[in-house]
Order: C-alpha cells, then sequence, then structure tokens
C-alpha cells in the first residue's frame, strides 16, 4: 500500500478542457458555441469546420482527454491519492456546467481545476475562469449548493509538462534523414493570438506594448530555450530555434502574433536551413491544430518545397505529465492549509501564481471570472 497523499481541502480534481466535435453532426452546433462572443469572420469558420469534416467531423480532443483521465486515475491510485476526478468542457460534450452539477450531487463542495492549456492568454486562462463563473452561477440559480473551485496553476515550466517535450523533439530528430539531422532547425509553435491580448497576458506587472507580447509570449520563449538547452546537452548539437505561430484566425486587418509556421518554413527552405523539427509546446495533446494546422497542413508546404520536416510530440497522457498534474494538487492542497510546499519549476521564470490577480488576462468585455483574487461567489440576478 502506498503512503496516503493528503489533498485536503480538496475533495475532487476536474479536469477543465476545450471540447470538440465527435461526428459530422455536432461540428456546426461545436463552431457556433467557440465563437459565441462573434469576431471570425465566415470564411474562416467554414474553412475551419471543413479541417474538421477532413477527420469525419471528430476532433482528436476528447480521445485525448479520456486517455489523461485513465492517466490521472492510475497515477492517484499508485501513489495513494485518494480524490475522484472528473472531466467537463467549455465547448462540448461533457459540459462543465453538468459536470459541476453532478459533481455537487455527488457531495463535492472544494474543487481543485486541471485546465489543459499551460500558459497564460485571455483565451488559455481567464476564458476558461469565465466558464467557471457562468456554470457556477447556473448552480446557484437551480438552487444547489455553489461548490468552491481553485484553478493549479500555470504548468509551462513544470518538469512534468516539459521533460517529455524534450524526448520529443529528440525522437523527432532521430527521425530525420541522418544528412539532414544536425543541421535541423527548431521550430517551436503556439496558438497565434492578436497582439493585443498578447501584450495584456498574465499580470499586469508582465504586460508589454507594441506587440512584445506579454507572459504569452515570455513564457513560450521559456519553455523553448529551455528544450533547446537539454536538446543541446543530450545530442552536443546546437540546433537553432524561433517561436513561431500557428492557427490564426479573427479579421485579416487585426495584428496577430507572427511569424506563421508556414511562412517560416518557406524563410527557412530559402535560407537554405536543411530541416526542421516543429515542436508544439502551446498544446497539451495532439488535437485538431496539431493534427491539421502542423501535421496537414504545415507538413504539405513542407513537401512543396522538398524541405525535410518532422512534428514532435504533445504530452497527452505521459505518465510524467499525470505525475506533475499529482504534484501541483498537492502543492496548491499544502498552501491552502498554511504551508510553503516547494513549487517546481524549470527555466528562468519562477513557478506561475496560484490565484490570479486583478488585472490579468483582461477581457475586451469584462465579465465575472471565477478562482481569482476578485472573485466574491455569483451574485443573484437582480430583480427585473
Ligand atoms: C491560445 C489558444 C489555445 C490554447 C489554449 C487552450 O487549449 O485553451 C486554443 C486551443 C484550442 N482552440 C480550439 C478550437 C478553436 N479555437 C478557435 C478560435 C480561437 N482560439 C484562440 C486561441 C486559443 N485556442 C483564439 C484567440 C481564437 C479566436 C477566438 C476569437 O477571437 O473569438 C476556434 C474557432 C475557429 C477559429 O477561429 O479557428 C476553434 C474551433 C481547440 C479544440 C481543438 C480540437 O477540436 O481538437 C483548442 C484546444
Ligand atoms: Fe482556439
Amino acid at each position: 500500500m502506498p503512503e496516503q497523499r493528503d489533498p485536503s481541502p480538496y475533495d475532487a480534481l476536474l479536469l477543465l478542457s476545450f471540447g470538440g466535435p465527435e461526428g459530422p453532426d455536432d461540428v456546426v452546433p461545436f463552431l457556433e458555441n467557440v465563437t459565441r462572443g462573434g469576431g471570425i469572420p465566415r470564411e474562416r469558420l467554414k474553412e475551419v469546420g471543413q479541417h474538421y469534416f477532413l477527420f469525419g467531423g471528430v476532433s482528436p480532443i476528447n480521445a485525448q482527454n479520456r486517455e489523461l483521465l485513465d492517466a490521472l486515475r492510475s497515477d492517484f491510485a499508485e501513489y495513494g491519492l485518494d480524490l475522484p476526478v472528473y472531466w467537463g468542457n467549455r465547448n462540448w460534450a461533457p459540459y462543465l456546467t453538468e459536470t459541476l452539477r453532478t459533481m455537487v450531487h455527488d457531495g463535492h463542495r472544494r474543487i481543485a481545476v486541471l485546465a489543459t492549456s499551460a500558459c497564460a492568454s485571455y483565451s488559455g486562462c481567464r476564458q476558461y475562469r469565465e466558464n467557471l463563473a457562468d456554470a457556477l452561477a447556473t448552480l446557484q440559480s437551480e438552487g444547489l449548493p455553489v461548490p468552491e473551485v481553485d484553478k493549479l496553476r500555470h504548468y509551462f515550466n513544470h518538469p512534468g509538462f516539459v521533460r517529455p517535450m524534450v524526448d520529443g523533439v529528440l525522437a523527432s530528430l532521430a527521425a530525420l534523414p541522418q544528412d539532414v539531422r544536425d543541421g535541423a532547425h527548431l521550430a517551436f509553435t503556439t496558438h497565434s493570438i492578436p497582439t493585443a491580448a498578447a501584450d495584456t497576458s498574465g499580470t499586469p506587472g508582465d504586460h508589454t506594448r507594441g506587440g512584445e507580447g506579454g507572459a504569452y509570449v515570455a513564457q513560450h520563449l521559456d519553455v523553448a530555450r529551455t528544450i533547446a538547452d537539454a536538446v543541446r546537452a543530450e545530442t552536443g548539437v546546437d540546433h537553432p530555434w524561433r517561436l513561431v505561430y500557428q492557427s490564426r484566425s479573427g479579421a485579416p486587418h487585426i495584428p496577430w502574433l507572427e511569424p506563421d509556421i508556414c511562412d517560416h518554413l518557406e524563410e527557412q527552405h530559402a535560407a537554405g536551413v536543411p530541416a526542421v523539427v516543429m515542436a508544439p509546446i502551446g498544446f497539451v495533446s495532439d488535437h485538431m491544430e496539431v493534427k491539421y494546422d502542423l501535421d496537414t497542413e504545415a507538413t504539405a508546404k513542407a513537401a512543396e518545397l522538398g524541405l525535410p520536416v518532422a512534428r514532435s510530440a504533445t504530452v497527452g497522457a505521459d505518465p510524467r505529465f499525470a505525475a506533475a498534474v499529482r504534484d501541483l494538487l498537492l502543492e496548491r492542497a499544502a498552501t491552502e492549509r498554511g504551508g510553503t510546499p516547494e513549487r517546481c519549476a524549470l527555466g528562468a521564470l519562477a513557478a506561475s501564481h496560484d490565484l490570479c490577480p486583478v488585472g490579468c488576462c483582461p477581457a475586451r468585455a469584462p465579465r465575472p471570472a471565477a478562482a481569482g483574487a476578485d472573485w466574491r461567489g455569483p451574485v443573484a440576478e437582480a430583480p427585473a
């Protein structure tokens, strides 16, 4: 029997993810859920719908979350952490609100939340917190008890997130033809976001101006450098690297982070770079952005150029990532009990904050967001 670990004050863990369609009929309603805020041109939506139809209308993300759930449950059982794990999504079934309702029915009142997004940004952090706030308000309006929810800190620099990606890059280098391997460059990719959102990502102290990219860019650069350093230490070869972007959306006149991976591959080819490893450090699993934008579109672009490429693995359900989630959970539980646990982090940036401060990754139109410093619980609707 493993030694029992103390998860108190938490009585459950919620895996909170994006959600994705599970068949052709789900694609349009899923996209409607995602784009309820507006701001995405119809043409772009049609195009993204086609990406899903190319894969039978099935996003890989739900299956990947089921695997992660299994990995978390096995890890918790193996390491004596007696804590039920639930799963809910922002944009598709199982929906967050339904999962929270079930959790409350099952008696849970103090819930730790792990979001499948590792870095700071409106899309990757606050939007998850806004959806939590909405779900809690729905529970309250139904007369149900409102649980306390705590979002576990960003894990972009946690060793259990970074080390599997180092192995992934090493495996991709090994998969390249030997004559181009040592000359290969590394292209670390993440989701492009509007430069305005990047500049205001992170705590107000991290905000930048003029497209420098705030915490979102700083965190990705830090992970990229950590991985590149580890790869150099392992292979003895210095592979030049750059952070690039993918999956741009939005209206064309609004600036988003650049360069795009496809433009970058063109530039690399023109500069005589013999091969490129594409390492999607901004994604937790091989979901549609990885399967389509990298494995389909960027890979086709590279083939057209005659540029050898390999795409490295995301962490997915790697047991080291499951162990990292256990570590984050036990770390936060100890903090909530008044302790000062060790906060694991690699790279130049320290472990991220537990509680998002006021003004962290602001929305264009302010809305209530749970699990932050200014959250006081759902506010009852004012009588009409
Ligand atoms: C930073 C970031 C992450 C990483 C953090 C995280 O994981 O949360 C992420 C993840 C994901 N994004 C996903 C899907 C989509 N994102 C969209 C739209 C957008 N994403 C954005 C940013 C991000 N997105 C932004 C700024 C927009 C424009 C919205 C607007 O300006 O209002 C759209 C609409 C169509 C389009 O515009 O592309 C779709 C369909 C899926 C599911 C994939 C699957 O099904 O496997 C996942 C995991
Ligand atoms: Fe997205």
